[in-house]
């Protein structure tokens, strides 16, 4: 046998459910969010938040809309106590936020829970207890009803602690911990204890929590494990029914999906998934889920880089670039066909319409994302990637056949680099490529013969003084071509023109781009200039240049 051995481990019984609803509904509302970031959340951390800091993530999940969050386990430590009374002490609760504590099911737990909300105008009040076979046989050295017995006295407990304290209003919430390893028919009767204690109804509901504290199984084991309960329960209707998925398989925020189509209520979990182990459902992920598919998700997340520096403060823990929606590189393209069609999608993407951009499920100007980060080269960047780039930055529309030619400039520098090459460094690369004077050949002036521009008198300093080309054609461009050819004669022939201003307004920089064929071999030429006809010529003649250096090169 080596260490590596999978013969030590059981499948996670099956679960029989012929009868299953969940596979053909579909989301169509945001749930209850209830946050556990203080609580589950900071007791997976190496070192737990004080007070000022557990003081600083609460008023962001305040301000992102939490109207459930629960705030710690006041028995348990004196920094969780001390924060539960600040919060009831400088009246910081909202009207429409309800704190929520965690304890376990014993009786001076209980006390101190209800000593450290006394004065609370509302609250919820979290019991749970282990359910699963391991944890009655090792943990608790219990059987099936000595395990109901402590639920049911947990339930007891709070019920007649609360009836002490009527001047707070109260909910009750209790988990089956370790629900997904538990046998459903055991965890439905302990819920059934827990309900007969505590006798909700419509107006003054309680919450039964599944969590899946450790994930066992599949997402779709825990959607059966959640509809056999929620199709179950005596008392439906006066009851919240909520899941608190753990990330133990990667699989949290689709069991949260799933358990919702399953007939939960109510999702607990964190920001950026953290809790113990693999940690909790995202629930940033699951609310960004929603968004994405149009459904509002009842939380303001308009504010990223608030989100990630309050929680990697409070937490000490990074952001992963890859996080779904709110990582550092999830709207980056570096492939080249992404590139492209990102690029062309945008183009053609109309403000008012619908969002349909390939290999963007969202528009990351929502999460305050710049689209300049949205595509950026390195040696897998194609044609697509490199023009956009350019165009966004420096505002230069490549003809394609230049896309071409200069993405190959790029891939050799990028391979030769390693690693994303700047929007600076492409424009540079560009610059040396295609703007810096090429050859001894430079134009000094012009004269154009009107109304026909088809005769053209251009004014050259070809390192021997000045000289005078005249050529003929239609259209300036043609006319010059015609004069350089009588100048070298070579046969010249334009393949392909273009030019745009470079910024807005009478000052504009013009920018133009030939493509022009000498003796049969194409080569381009780019000039800019304050005067269109003039970016135009000294666009021809950097391509003769280019060529000429080509063929010096090439002796
Ligand atoms: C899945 C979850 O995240 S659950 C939440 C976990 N969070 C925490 O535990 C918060 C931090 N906890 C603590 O600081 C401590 O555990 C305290 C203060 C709550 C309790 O402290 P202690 O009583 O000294 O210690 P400890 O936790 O080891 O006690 C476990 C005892 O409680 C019992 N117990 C554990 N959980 C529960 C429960 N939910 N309900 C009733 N009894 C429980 C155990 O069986 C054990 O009993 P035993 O002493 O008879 O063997
Ligand atoms: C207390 C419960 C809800 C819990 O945190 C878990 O089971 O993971």
């Amino acid at each position: 046998m080596t260490r590596f051995d999978h013969r030590r481990y059981r499948p996670s019984p099956a679960m029989a459910m012929p009868d299953r609803q969940w596979p053909n509904r579909i989301v169509e509302q945001a749930p209850r969010w209830a946050s556990v970031d203080l609580r589950d959340g900071n007791q997976a951390l190496l070192e737990p938040m004080d007070v000022a800091h557990k003081q600083r993530l609460w008023r962001l999940l305040v301000k992102l809309g939490f109207k459930e969050i629960e705030v710690g386990f006041p028995a348990a430590s004196q920094p969780d106590y001390d924060f539960v009374r600040w919060l009831i002490a400088h009246d910081e609760i909202p009207e429409d936020v309800t704190i929520q504590v965690l304890v376990q099911a014993r009786e001076a737990l209980v006390e101190r829970t209800f000593e450290a909300l006394a004065g609370a105008p509302r609250a919820i009040v979290h019991v749970y207890n282990s359910t699963s076979p391991v944890q009655r046989e090792r943990v608790f050295g219990r059987d099936r009803a000595g395990v109901i017995e402590i639920a049911r006295d947990g339930a007891r407990l709070l019920r007649e602690a609360a009836a002490r304290h009527p001047e707070t209003r109260w909910t009750f919430e209790y988990s089956p911990e370790s629900f997904t390893a538990t046998e459903p028919d055991y965890a439905l009767e302990v819920c059934e204890a827990v309900l007969a204690e505590w006798a909700p109804t419509v107006d003054r509901p309680c919450i039964i929590n599944l969590p899946a504290t450790v994930e066992v199984a599949s997402p779709n084991v825990f959607a059966d494990q959640v509809e056999y309960i929620s199709t179950r329960l005596s008392r439906r209707e006066a009851v919240v029914l909520s899941v608190h998925p753990h990330n133990d398989r990667g699989g949290g925020v689709a069991a949260a999906e799933l358990a919702l189509l399953a007939g939960a209520d109510r999702v607990e979990g964190t920001l950026f998934g953290n809790g113990e182990r693999t940690g909790n459902a995202d629930l940033l992920t699951l609310a960004m889920n929603l968004y994405s598919q149009g459904i509002d998700p009842q939380l303001d997340l308009s504010d990223p880089a608030e989100i990630v520096a309050v929680c990697t403060e409070c937490t000490g823990l990074p952001v992963h670039p890859r996080h779904p929606w709110f990582g550092e590189l999830v709207y980056t393209a570096f492939s080249g066909s992404h590139q492209d069609a990102i690029r062309k999608c945008l183009a053609r993407q109309r403000p008012d319409a619908p969002w349909d951009v390939a290999y963007l499920p969202i528009d990351p100007q929502d999460l305050g994302r710049d689209y300049r980060a949205v595509i950026r080269v390195n040696s897998q960047s194609g044609k697509g990637g490199v023009a956009f780039v350019l165009e966004q930055d420096y505002g230069l529309r490549l003809p394609r056949w230049l896309q071409v030619e200069f993405a190959q400039v790029v891939q050799r520098e990028s391979e030769r680099h390693g690693g994303a090459l700047a929007a600076a460094t492409l424009y540079a690369l560009f610059r040396e490529h295609y703007l810096r004077e090429q050859g001894p050949t430079r134009l000094i002036g012009y004269q154009l013969d009107h109304p026909g521009q088809d005769r053209v008198e251009a004014r050259i300093d070809a390192g021997e003084g000045e000289q005078r080309w005249c050529g003929e054609g239609e259209g300036t461009i043609a006319a010059f071509v015609d004069a350089c050819a009588r100048r070298f004669d070579r046969s010249l022939r334009v393949r392909d023109y273009q030019e745009h201003a470079l910024d807005g307004g009478t000052e504009a920089e013009a920018v133009a781009y030939v493509q022009l064929e000498v003796d049969g071999v194409p080569v381009s030429g780019v000039a800019t200039d304050r005067d269109t006809v003039t970016a135009s010529l000294r666009a021809v003649l950097q391509a003769l240049n280019r060529a000429a250096l080509a063929r010096a090169e090439a002796a």
